[in-house]
């Protein structure tokens, strides 16, 4: 495998509520090489999110070791080795869209050449040259989700964090940003997390699919993908592409039967 950049061996995370303790993460390892566009994937409160919040540094695990960019997790967001894309685009909707992504680099100092400099790099990449001087609302839902992803791309962080971006978006458009991203990630090579409910994504867009159970989260399968790094959308009607889907339903079904 390519330079480790995510180490995760034996994670744990226990939430302390008011009503008893939350089991949230047992015992999850996993080792994500740079470059690598890893997909998790598991029913609803299985702890995708809070997987890639204690890579961020968002949460503290309770146990295990984990690792970024040889760092803990809280130097690595203080080195900002991340971009982190929510579901919602979470866009100021005073701020033009141009504006929008130069806020992290007004925040860490950038020059305004350089603020200018990037955001039309980061805006071309994901297809929005010419809708800097716009603001969010006369975006569509898939353009601002185009518009959070520049934000996350902005300041060239190595590892792009993307829990379920496209969730919200109608199948059609959905399709449209996968392949757009596959594009965006061939022509930058950034190491990608991405937490998705969708079964055709997750094989569509990744190199490695993680499979997880119901809570406690683990990890039950890791799927390696035989699919070429160029995948042309039809690429899913292939029977490559259908024996990975399967494999991976199966590690879903297989998972839910687990009751220990
Ligand atoms: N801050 C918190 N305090 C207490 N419990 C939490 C906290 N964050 C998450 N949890 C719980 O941990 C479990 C895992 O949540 P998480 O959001 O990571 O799941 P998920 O797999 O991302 O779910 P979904 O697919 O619905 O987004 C859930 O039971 C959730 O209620």
């Amino acid at each position: 495998m390519n330079e480790t950049i995510i180490d995760a061996q034996g994670l744990d995370l226990t939430f302390q509520t008011n009503d008893g303790p939350v089991h949230a993460l047992k015992d999850v390892s996993l080792t994500i090489g740079k470059g690598d566009f890893v997909s998790f994937i598991g029913p609803s409160g299985c702890g995708k999110t809070t997987f890639l919040r204690c890579i961020a540094g968002l949460e503290t695990p309770t146990g295990g070791s984990l690792s970024v960019n040889g760092m803990t997790p809280d130097e690595a967001r203080r080195k900002r080795a991340y971009g982190y894309v929510f579901q919602a685009a979470g866009l100021y909707p005073w701020r033009t869209i141009a504006k929008n992504v130069k806020l992290p680099l007004e925040i860490m100092g950038f020059s305004r050449e350089e603020q200018e400099r990037r955001a039309d790099r980061v805006l071309e990449l994901v297809d929005l040259k010419g809708f800097g001087a716009k603001y969010p609302w006369q975006l569509s839902g898939g353009m601002q989700q185009r518009a959070s992803i520049a934000r996350a791309l902005a300041f060239d962080a190595g590892i792009l964090l993307m829990d379920e971006p496209f969730g919200a978006l109608d199948e059609i458009v959905r399709d449209h940003l996968n392949e757009q991203l596959l594009a965006l990630w061939a022509r930058t090579e950034k190491t990608i997390g991405f937490v998705t409910h969708s079964i055709p994504e997750a094989v569509y867009l990744s190199t490695r699919i993680v499979v997880m159970s119901p809570r406690p989260g683990r990890i039950t399968d890791v799927i390696e993908s035989p699919l070429p790094k160029e995948r042309p959308l039809d690429i899913r009607d292939t029977p490559e592409f259908l024996d990975v889907a399967h494999r991976v339903r199966e590690g879903l079904r297989a998972g839910h039967a687990y009751d220990g």
